[in-house]
């Protein structure tokens, strides 16, 4: 596992952390999801929270950064973030091809660390749900006992997981055959550790804030096409792109926020029936 990576806080600050996720960026920058070129609209979100001029300590991508497994949408994706000066963590999706991912996102300087220490009070890490060729997702026994192993090794320190797919039914039937398929033994595993309060998701391209066992589960919308919440067969929502903004106090408080563009520039195929 990679190495541990330390961000440095003056003592008893926030920490404010930038999601971003599901960017589904291809090599092509003409090159449209479901008719959302996913290049101008990842760079539409990248201006906006430019724009917001809002303090951010770690930014964090959620998977499914690149839909067609090419190094040049790893490259697009870098190029994007490293335009703010905060680190960037990230976990895959089940889109990701990950020997593509790990290098690119490396030479472009971003960190390949799953476990992020945050000043002295919270730590984050970024599970791998991938289960490689199908969207569905799986923790592997050896994510489960890295994660437990993390755990155990900061028992002082709030923590955030972070996982692409969604641990619970999210209301969507088609999306819910395509969720984190071990989710009770994660639950089960989690429910010895009360500093885990939060759980943070990507891949079903919509805004949900959930009970969880007890745990706060929040999902983000995606950066280009969003799914409309309670359906039972794919269907695409006219929302525009978006992105999630959370507050870490030192006390333990997890403060949230989604922000979507104010535009209907990026608005899908209306018959488009998947892809
Ligand atoms: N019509 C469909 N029915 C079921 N699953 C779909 C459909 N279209 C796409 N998918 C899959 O559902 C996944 C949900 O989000 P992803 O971006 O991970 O990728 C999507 C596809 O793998
Ligand atoms: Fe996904």
């Amino acid at each position: 596992m990679e190495s541990l990576f330390k961000l440095p806080l003056v003592d008893g600050a926030k920490v404010r952390i930038l999601q971003i996720t599901d960017t589904h960026l291809f090599a092509g920058e003409d090159q449209t999801l479901l008719g959302v070129n996913t290049f101008r609209s990842y760079r539409a979100v990248l201006d906006a929270i430019s724009a917001e001029q809002r303090e951010v300590d770690i930014i964090a991508a959620t998977g499914d950064l690149a839909q067609d497994q090419s190094v040049e949408a790893y490259h697009h994706f870098a190029e994007g973030i490293n335009r703010f000066h905060a680190p960037c963590v990230w976990l895959p999706g089940n889109h990701d091809f990950q020997p593509a991912m790990v290098d690119a996102l490396a030479e472009a300087g971003i960190h390949p660390s799953k476990q992020v220490l945050l000043g002295n009070d919270w730590q984050i890490l970024l599970l791998d749900t991938q289960v490689f060729g199908v969207p569905h997702g799986e923790l592997s026994e050896y994510q489960l006992d890295w994660m437990t192993r993390c755990l155990d090794q900061y028992p002082d320190r709030f923590t955030l997981i972070m996982l692409h797919h969604h641990p619970l039914p999210s209301g969507c039937t088609w999306l819910d055959q395509h969720s984190l398929r071990n989710a009770h033994t994660l639950a089960t595993v989690l429910q010895a550790y009360p500093q885990v309060s939060t759980l943070l998701c990507g891949h079903i391209h919509q805004e949900l804030d959930l009970d969880w066992y007890g745990k706060r589960l929040y999902a983000t919308p995606s950066t280009c096409v969003q799914f409309k919440p309670h359906c039972t067969n794919f269907t695409l929502d006219t929302l525009a792109p978006g992105w999630r903004y959370l507050t870490l106090h030192p006390d333990g408080r997890v403060e949230t926020e989604v922000c979507r563009l104010q535009t209907s520039e990026f608005s899908p195929d209306a018959d488009a029936e998947g892809y």
